[in-house]
């Protein structure tokens, strides 16, 4: 698949303060790419520096290969969200593609197009200010793929939408992808960004801790947890095989299994005092491997360790 945006070894720091270092990742055409971290983590850092709203210290960005980054062929969704309050919907989303450079006539056309996709249509004439926040975030989102953009860079694009509108927000990134544009998504939405992302880069402190085939990734790192309902002592689960760690709250256990554990094979061995109501064995989630990495329980992975 060939590469839209190559981040290579990019640093910066904010006076004595070391936001981001050594992040190196690159984002395809027609993939969705997730960013994602804990807050503080470095994610807008490695964006804003992306877009050129600062200046790394080192390292280089590149599309298609070339260190000019070409602005107008990039759509961009901040996480501040905000469009001049004043203006008119139709007026605001013309003037965002003009600077894109993009056509006046087309650009009236997919503004019509996408006002009626989010359930907008009859708002052109209505002034920012006059919308909910809801719809001003579908008009800001309208307005950063308006010029069709092949780099499509959105910051927690979902944060304060409603179920249906976040539905709406998914099928249009996912058609954006299927249609080629290369989408670097950042969110803190573990559960969309397993449903929607082809890859991630996971970073913390500013380092990437991950980065890879959200699968592959899955594979690696989210091992078997085994959930048991019913009374039990928690050093005796603690001191079963291949146990790497028990949450208890009440009767619930939850048993974070070592790696590489077969399934059949450990439940086969568990002793047959055990007080069972219920049991469920499951991969972890992404969200739990998230939490693991805010918790410093994953050390950042060598250059290499997953295969992008
Ligand atoms: N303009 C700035 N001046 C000083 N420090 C900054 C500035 N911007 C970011 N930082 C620091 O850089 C680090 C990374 O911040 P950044 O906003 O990139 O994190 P993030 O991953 O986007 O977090 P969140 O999920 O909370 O949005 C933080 O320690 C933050 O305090």
């Amino acid at each position: 698949m060939e590469t839209k945006l190559t981040v290579d070894h990019l640093g910066k720091a904010f006076k004595d303060k070391q936001a981001i270092s050594d992040v190196s990742f690159d984002v395809r055409k027609g993939e969705i790419m997730a960013i994602l971290g804990p807050n503080g983590a470095g994610k807008s850092t490695t964006i804003r520096n992306i877009m050129g709203i600062m200046y790394p210290d080192s390292g280089t960005i590149s599309f298609s290969g070339h260190e000019t980054i070409p602005r107008h062929r990039i759509g961009y969704l901040p996480e501040e969200r905000g469009l001049y309050q004043n203006v008119k919907v139709m007026d605001i989303l013309l003037y965002l593609a003009d600077l894109k450079d993009y056509p006046l006539q087309k650009a009236r056309e997919r503004a019509h197009q996408y006002l009626k996709m989010f359930d907008l249509e009859g708002q052109e004439n209505s002034s920012i200010e006059e919308l909910s926040k809801g719809m001003a975030q579908k008009v800001q989102f309208i307005s950063a793929i308006i010029h069709e953009p092949e780099l499509l860079i959105l910051d927690e694009p979902f944060s304060g939408l409603d179920p249906v509108s976040q539905e709406l927000f998914k099928e249009e990134i996912r058609n954006l992808a299927e249609n080629g544009t290369a989408i670097l998504l950042s969110s803190h939405q573990m559960n969309l960004v397993e449903e929607m992302c082809d890859r991630l880069f996971m970073m913390h402190q500013g380092e990437r801790i991950i980065y890879g085939d959200i699968d592959d990734v899955k594979k690696r790192y989210a091992n078997f947890k085994c959930t048991l309902h019913g009374k039990n002592d928690r050093e005796q689960l603690e001191s079963l095989p291949q146990v790497e760690r028990v949450d208890q709250n009440g009767d619930t256990s939850v048993l974070y299994l070592m790696q590489d554990v077969q399934p059949v094979n450990w439940l086969k061995q568990l002793p047959e005092q055990l007080n069972l109501l219920e049991l469920s064995l499951d991969r972890i989630s992404l969200h739990e491997i998230f939490l693991d990495i805010a918790a410093g329980r994953v050390s950042p992975e060598k250059e290499g360790a997953v295969h992008a």
